[in-house]
């Protein structure tokens, strides 16, 4: 893998501020945002030597500048407030595709412009953002720059009501109908949660380019032009689902840069994904569970296989598949007994803790 082959580019709009309510009363103030939780998987999974340069705009207000992911890619700092969210959560985790959280964009930054992504070329290219950062000619930048582009579809496809003052209830509109989607065809993959697949439209959308849906804790599943695979989740104790998705896109852009198929990738992002559920807000991975990750990962592709990434991507699963998810699922044990360890206090310096978010009456 060359240097070129080892840059990263990864645009999105804001580290954000997200407040979790639950029976009307705020149990957590937390740092978010796909900034946080993307480049704090990238910075943690990807191959030794692999760059990353993050743009992302926050306000004066900004809370969290010294923690860890902001504190390594600083933002830029903008007239307008950090963009905010309120995550209300129900009780009833009835199944694991219904919408657990209700969200709220309480203010909204500015958002990347063309001229705000580096003169420089990239290998890869994640477009994520949260609060509609993403302008379509911003992507079509990046596309330009970038040898192959990741999106969440959370990125494109989101509106808010009542958009006054930047605020309003976050809901979807069909991609089909928006200005991203003449641009599918030149994006490699597209991210969606199984609540926003209906919108992207994954039979049209998979004749373009490859689509992941996450299926919260049943994992995901890739649908590309001639097939499609299940990739089988990691065990969770899930106490706070905010940023799974950011976390799942990042480990799986991780696994694609170690140079493994996409199906193989996407096992990263499940373990990601899995990762960020059990801890309340950014998670903090144990050093000993992320070495374990890399000589596994190390171990995988020192095998002879076809399924290395050049550009072309390779979709099916490979031969080490079955053998990569026993050993990635050793470690996701190591982040259950991280998790247990810490209980019930958060050791992110957040401000609820796990115990609140998951058991406060309503
Ligand atoms: N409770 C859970 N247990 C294990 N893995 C989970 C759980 N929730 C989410 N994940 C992982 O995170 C990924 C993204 O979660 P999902 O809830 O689908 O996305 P989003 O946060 O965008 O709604 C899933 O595909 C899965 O790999
Ligand atoms: O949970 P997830 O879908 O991966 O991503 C989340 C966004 O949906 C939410 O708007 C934001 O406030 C969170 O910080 C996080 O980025």
């Amino acid at each position: 893998m060359n240097a070129y082959m080892r840059g990263w580019k990864e645009r999105e709009r804001d580290y954000c501020h997200d407040v979790l309510l639950r029976g009307g009363r705020v149990v957590g103030e937390t740092l978010g945002g796909a900034a946080a939780f993307v480049s704090n998987v990238l910075d943690a999974a990807s191959p030794a030597g692999a760059s990353l340069a993050v743009v992302s705009k926050v306000g004066h207000d900004f809370a969290y500048a010294t923690a860890a992911a902001p504190a390594r890619h600083p933002p830029v700092l903008c007239a307008s407030p950090t963009t905010s969210f309120h995550a209300r959560f129900s009780d009833d985790a009835a199944s694991a595709h219904a919408p657990d959280r209700q969200l709220r964009r309480v203010h909204a930054c500015d958002p990347i412009y063309p001229a705000d992504l580096p003169d420089r070329r990239f290998a890869y290219g994640l477009a994520v953002g949260v609060a509609g950062e993403v302008l379509p000619e911003t992507l079509e930048r990046m596309i330009r720059l970038c040898r192959a582009v990741l999106v969440d579809a959370q990125a494109l496809i989101r509106a808010f009501d009542g958009e006054a003052k930047g605020g309003g209830a976050v809901r979807h509109v069909a991609l089909e109908a928006t200005p991203y989607a003449r641009l599918l065809p030149r994006v490699a993959f597209l991210k969606a949660s199984s609540e926003e697949a209906p919108y992207v439209g994954v039979e049209t959308a998979r004749r373009r380019c490859c689509v992941i849906v996450t299926e919260g804790r049943d994992g995901c599943r890739l649908y590309w032009d001639g097939g499609e695979a299940r990739v089988a989740p990691f065990p969770a104790v899930q106490v706070d689902p905010t940023g799974a998705g950011d976390s799942f896109l990042a480990g799986f852009a991780s696994g694609l840069l170690w140079g493994l198929s996409a199906t193989d990738a996407a096992l990263l992002g499940n373990f990601f994904g899995a990762a960020a559920v059990s801890q309340v807000g950014v998670p903090t991975f144990d050093p000993k569970m992320l070495q374990a990750v890399k000589q596994i990962l190390e171990k995988a592709v020192k095998r002879p296989c076809t399924h290395i990434n050049g550009n072309t991507f390779t979709f099916q699963r490979s031969s080490i598949h079955d053998e990569l998810h026993k050993s990635l699922q050793e470690a996701a044990m190591l982040v259950c007994e991280q998790k247990q360890a810490n209980s019930p206090a958060t050791d992110n310096g957040d401000v609820c803790s796990i115990n609140e978010l998951t058991s406060l009456p309503s």
